[in-house]
């Protein structure tokens, strides 16, 4: 250490070089030098680099015998949409990667948590290792995907192969990891939930209170009363259900053309109307959707009347994210409402 007082060009120059115009409030007192960086939309990794960097070189200058830096960020208004279904095989996470997708190419910045702890699928979907992620500050970091989605699975948390059999708790503190990680700049959270209405489901609620819910059914009554269920849970949460996505609705025949309704048709829709809630979309049974799912090359990424189908359901979901009011009580939902068919089923709340 030396008792001459550093050198506030340099300083300042080595500042600017390194960091540009993030670096504010410059100032040097007896061989400390502190500053102010902003942070703002940068990975962690390219963020702690910059920082080692600021350290390393403004020691390097003659009377330099400390640095602090401190790091600031605007806070990003993130928004999470949780994405669950009455029951499995509806096609719940195959329309939650594609939805997220579409919301990527509609210019957002979109982050997944696949929240499945019991058969996390996203991990294949959306074509990503199922390898622990770094850690920084105590925080998972996402994966950044190919599709330009990041992703944090229960899938990269267990095993491969795993059977996973924790308990509430257990679920609920992986659930905490997943959703309280370094997520950056992205602004829409997609929670691609479990099945049913279990332990997940109700630590998302109590904890991180998602701002809406897109419920997805296939036509079918069986479905749609398990759906309903869903609706009910969410409603007890005060998270307000933005809609009801039908999938596999409607089968076109690849030979002849023919389109046949193996679940039936519509019945999502018409359930919605009944239950005042919107009615978000549909997306047709085709091979095509279960061969991209399965590659890892999802086909809302493509041009097809399939991906337009995704493209037009996310535009719903940003319209209501951008009209909706975070801080304004949810509403209540007209399916609640006295006189409404199923006010009774869904109870007070
Ligand atoms: N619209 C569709 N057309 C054809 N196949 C589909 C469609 N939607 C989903 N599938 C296929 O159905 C199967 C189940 O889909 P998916 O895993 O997305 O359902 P899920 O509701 O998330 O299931 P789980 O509850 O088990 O997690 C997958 O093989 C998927 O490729």
């Amino acid at each position: 250490m030396t008792d001459q007082s550093p050198d506030m060009q340099a300083v300042s120059k080595a500042v600017e070089t390194i960091a540009s115009d993030r670096a504010s409030n410059i100032k040097v007192k007896e061989g400390a030098v502190s500053l102010v960086l902003d942070v703002s939309g940068m990975e962690p990794l390219q963020r702690d680099k910059m920082d080692i960097a600021l350290r390393d070189t403004l020691r390097q200058i003659d009377g330099v015998s400390d640095v602090r830096v401190a790091m600031t960020s605007e806070k990003v208004n993130r928004r999470m949409i949780a994405i669950g279904s009455g029951k499995g095989g509806v096609g719940k996470s195959t329309v939650s990667t594609n939805i997220a997708i579409a919301m990527h190419r509609l210019g957002r910045k979109v982050g997944m948590v696949d929240a499945d702890i019991y058969g996390p699928s996203q991990t294949r979907l959306l074509d990503c290792p199922e390898t622990k992620p770094e850690v920084s500050d105590q925080k998972l970091i996402p994966m950044m995907t190919g599709a330009g989605i990041k992703l944090l699975s229960m899938g990269q948390l267990a095993k491969p192969g795993q059977a996973i059999a924790w308990r509430g708790p257990m679920a609920g503190k992986a659930l905490a990891q997943l959703i309280d990680a370094q997520w950056g700049e992205t602004s829409d959270l997609i929670v691609d939930l479990p099945p049913g209405t279990g332990d997940v489901q109700m630590s998302l609620m109590q904890h991180f209170k998602p701002d809406g819910a897109v419920i997805v059914s296939t036509p079918q009554d069986l479905a749609l009363l398990d759906a309903t269920r869903a609706i009910n849970l969410f409603d007890q949460g005060k998270i307000p259900v933005l809609g009801l996505v039908e999938n596999m609705s409607g089968y076109v025949c690849p030979h002849c053309g023919e389109v046949s309704d193996p679940f039936g048709a519509g019945g999502a829709e018409e359930a919605a109307k009944t239950m005042h809630l919107p009615f978000l979309g549909r997306v047709p049974l085709d091979m095509e959707i279960r061969k991209t799912s399965d590659a890892g090359t999802p086909i809302a990424a493509g041009d097809s009347p399939q991906a337009q189908a995704f493209m037009a359901i996310a535009q719903k979901i940003i319209d209501w994210m951008d009209a909706s009011n975070p801080s304004a009580a949810p509403p209540v939902p007209e399916a609640k409402k006295k006189g409404s068919p199923f006010s009774k089923l869904l109870g007070k709340g």
